[in-house]
């Protein structure tokens, strides 16, 4: 996977031409997309200088660097679906020669992911666009044969991308072979209109992610030449003949790789919500604790504490999962690279509920951030609504949640056949033989016997939901029906076991490292990872009540300590998002700023509001004031 140079953050806030004399939010449809082309291309235009400088770094971990986009854009990038899915479809799918002929043009050339279409998004098998070999001019012919064919959703489709990435069914000689991806171009590089057999366009307004530029395209007869078809996997010899890959699942890799890249997104995502929300209630005074005291700062409340800093924790279990995630994601590319697929399933089970928890989780963690923010929360210039629309689209794109959890459900139904046949399994979920050879422990009150309970959680329901599948089974009704049947509880495993991941991986990862720390470092970081697995208990307690030997009084224990845990991080809460270190520029949030000037900065901000240009507005004369006129009384 190719990743690009990020401009240093000065470099790029240092640019004049970078910054927004009108705030977004009054800016038009159409001016809110001409805007970020203009920042997005000044952007594009130093990582291509930069690139020049630099040798690309194959697989190299998550960075959110690329986020200051989205600080100079105040929103979603227009160029990101190049970046995020373009080039690494065309790296990870297409052969050397291939790679060298497609992307000989580095940035002369602007790409999408266009997958989804009008009629289907989750079922890929289900996927209309047809492309077929026509043998005598060794060429693909695309098609969209119907409405519901239509590409829909790709980011950047609309009026950005001149090239982008197909996935259409492959037709050759008269025979489908499945979904296949396809290099196309659409648009002239010169003039930049849609090329001849075309229909392309903007798919509309939406909850946000406004200037992501999602578009729409129809084929009609539209060729391509049969080179054109990323062929690492499988190929389309000239003669016609079909060469099928080794598993034909590793076409849908691109969607893998960024499904764990997601997981470090939410982690930047939420410590942007976290360093607002939480600088923000340093700096509001509001009631009072002691009747005779001053106004307090809001952050005093315990419940104000225990609304954010499972956010400020979630951020960093989400950072270290994220960087676990992207060991096993390159180990695992790195395997496949030698021939071997055995760990695919694993990296995909893993991605699929640890994408889906982590984009629920920024979601609703953003949402709450934004509620204890007050009404100042909801001011847009807060920028915690543009962060909660932007991070809630993730729990869609890239594999809607539901699905993806029935995926993992899938991997861990068929681990515990295999646990119950004596196999071994892979560590990240050898658990369930240990659960079903009854080898655990009683329940400790420590970080350890927490996430050994939570795994026995998973055991628990992956056994009920394995028994219910064969209950269903018995009486009739088909595997198929009988999963169906049992898919509420398969979301539960699923769910539990993202959950026990998420606790098991944070805990040991930050004590792994805490001897490398300075005390000082290590101590907070373990009240962190602390705070978030004792959080996750008490949610999850009649989950534990049922599954595990927790008694009453281990819970009553438990939330002792984590109201331990607020006061314990309440001194070092700025000092910790502080450390997220977000620069002001791409913080965007008047309620956030690392000045603490917030009401000066609110009132700055709706002075720019156009509405102020003037103290009467035309509406009155035109509108309101005859209306008031004839009835004055
Ligand atoms: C200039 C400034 C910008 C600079 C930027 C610089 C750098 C940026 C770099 C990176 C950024 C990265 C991310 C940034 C953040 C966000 C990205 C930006 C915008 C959003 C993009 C969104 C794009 C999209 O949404 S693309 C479309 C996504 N669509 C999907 O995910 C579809 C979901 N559906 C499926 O995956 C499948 O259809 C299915 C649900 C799995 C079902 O398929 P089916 O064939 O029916 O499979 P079945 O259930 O029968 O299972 C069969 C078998 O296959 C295995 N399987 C399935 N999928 C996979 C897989 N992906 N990998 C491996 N194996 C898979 C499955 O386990 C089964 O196996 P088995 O039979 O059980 O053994
Ligand atoms: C902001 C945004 C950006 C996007 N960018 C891109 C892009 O760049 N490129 C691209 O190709 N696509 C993109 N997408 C499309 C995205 O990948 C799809 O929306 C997603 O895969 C879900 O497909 P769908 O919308 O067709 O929903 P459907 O697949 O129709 O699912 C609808 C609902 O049906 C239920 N459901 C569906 N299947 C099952 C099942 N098997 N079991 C149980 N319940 C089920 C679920 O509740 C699901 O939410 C984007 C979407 C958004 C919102």
């Amino acid at each position: 996977m190719k990743c690009y140079p990020v401009p240093r953050e000065n470099l790029v806030l240092s640019i004049d031409n970078l910054k927004d004399d009108i705030p977004e939010e009054y800016l038009s449809h159409k001016e809110c997309y001409e805007n970020v082309i203009r920042k997005g291309s000044v952007l594009y235009d130093i990582f291509s200088e930069l690139s020049k400088d630099r040798k690309h770094k194959a697989h190299q971990a998550p960075s959110n660097a690329y986020r200051i986009s989205d600080g100079i854009m105040q929103n979603v990038n227009p160029f990101l679906l190049h970046f995020a899915l373009f080039v690494p479809a065309i790296t990870n799918q297409a052969t050397p020669e291939q790679q060298a002929e497609f992307l000989k043009h580095g940035f002369g050339i602007i790409g999408t992911y266009a997958q989804t279409e009008l009629g289907h998004g989750t079922f890929l098998r289900g996927l209309e666009t047809t492309a077929t070999l026509d043998l005598e001019t060794d060429e693909f012919v695309l098609n969209s044969p119907t409405l519901t064919s239509y590409k829909w959703w790709p980011g950047g489709l609309g009026h950005t991308a001149n090239h982008c990435v197909v996935m259409a069914q492959l037709y050759v000689k008269g025979k489908c072979h499945g979904p296949h991806l396809f290099f196309v171009q659409i648009r002239d590089i010169e003039t930049h209109e849609p090329l001849p057999g075309l229909k392309l366009g903007e798919i509309g307004a939406k909850m946000g992610f406004n200037t992501a530029d999602n578009g729409f395209l129809g084929f009609h007869n539209f060729r391509i030449p049969r080179n054109n078809m990323l062929m690492k996997n499988s190929q389309v010899l000239k003669d016609g003949t079909y060469v099928e890959s080794k598993n034909e699942k590793l076409t849908y890799g691109s969607m893998v790789f960024v499904r764990v890249y997601l997981l470090s997104d939410m982690a930047y995502m939420l410590a942007r919500a976290a360093t607002i929300s939480v600088r923000y209630s340093a700096v509001r005074h509001q009631s009072h604790i002691k009747p005779d005291e001053p106004e307090v700062q809001i952050l005093d409340f315990v419940i104000q504490q225990h609304k954010l800093f499972i956010s400020i924790a979630t951020s960093h279990a989400f950072k270290i999962c994220g960087l676990w995630l992207w060991q096993t994601y390159s180990k695992v590319m790195e395997d496949i690279g030698k021939g071997s697929m055995d760990r695919l399933p694993e990296l995909h089970a893993l991605s699929c509920c640890l994408k889906t928890t982590s984009t629920r989780d920024a979601g609703w963690l953003i949402e709450q951030c934004r509620l204890a923010c007050g009404g100042h929360g909801y001011l847009m210039s807060s920028n915690l609504p543009s962060l909660y629309t932007t991070a809630t689209a993730a729990i869609t794109y890239e594999g809607e949640s539901t699905v993806l959890l029935l995926q993992t459900a899938r991997y861990l139904i068929k681990s515990w056949k295999r646990a119950m046949e004596g196999e071994s399994l892979p560590a990240t979920v050898s658990f369930l033989s240990e659960y079903f050879n009854k080898r655990y422990n009683k329940w400790e009150n420590t970080p350890k016997g927490i996430v050994d309970g939570l795994k026995l959680v998973v055991a628990g329901v992956t056994k009920m939901c394995a028994e219910s599948i064969q209950k269903h089974v018995s009486r009739g009704q088909q595997y198929e029906e009988a999963w169906n049947s049992s898919s509420v509880q398969l979301i539960k495993a699923s769910e539990a076991y993202s959950r026990a991941l998420l606790c098991e991986v944070f805990w040991f990862e930050v004590d792994k490292v805490s001897s490398t720390l300075s005390n000082n470092l290590a101590v907070v970081l373990k009240q962190l990872a602390e705070l978030y697995i004792t959080y996750w208990a008490l949610e999850k307690r009649g989950d534990l009540l049922v599954y595990t030997t927790i008694s009453k009084d281990d819970l009553d224990k438990l939330q002792e300590r984590y109201e331990e845990l607020l006061a314990l991080i309440r001194p070092n809460a700025v000092g910790l998002v502080d450390s997220f270190d977000i620069r002001d520029e791409i913080l965007c949030s008047t309620l956030g700023a690392y000045d603490g000037r917030v009401y000066e900065r609110m009132m700055e901000h709706a002075l720019k509001s156009p509405l102020n240009a003037e103290t009467v507005n035309q509406s009155f004369h035109k509108y309101m004031k005859p209306v008031i006129l004839k009835h004055k009384i």
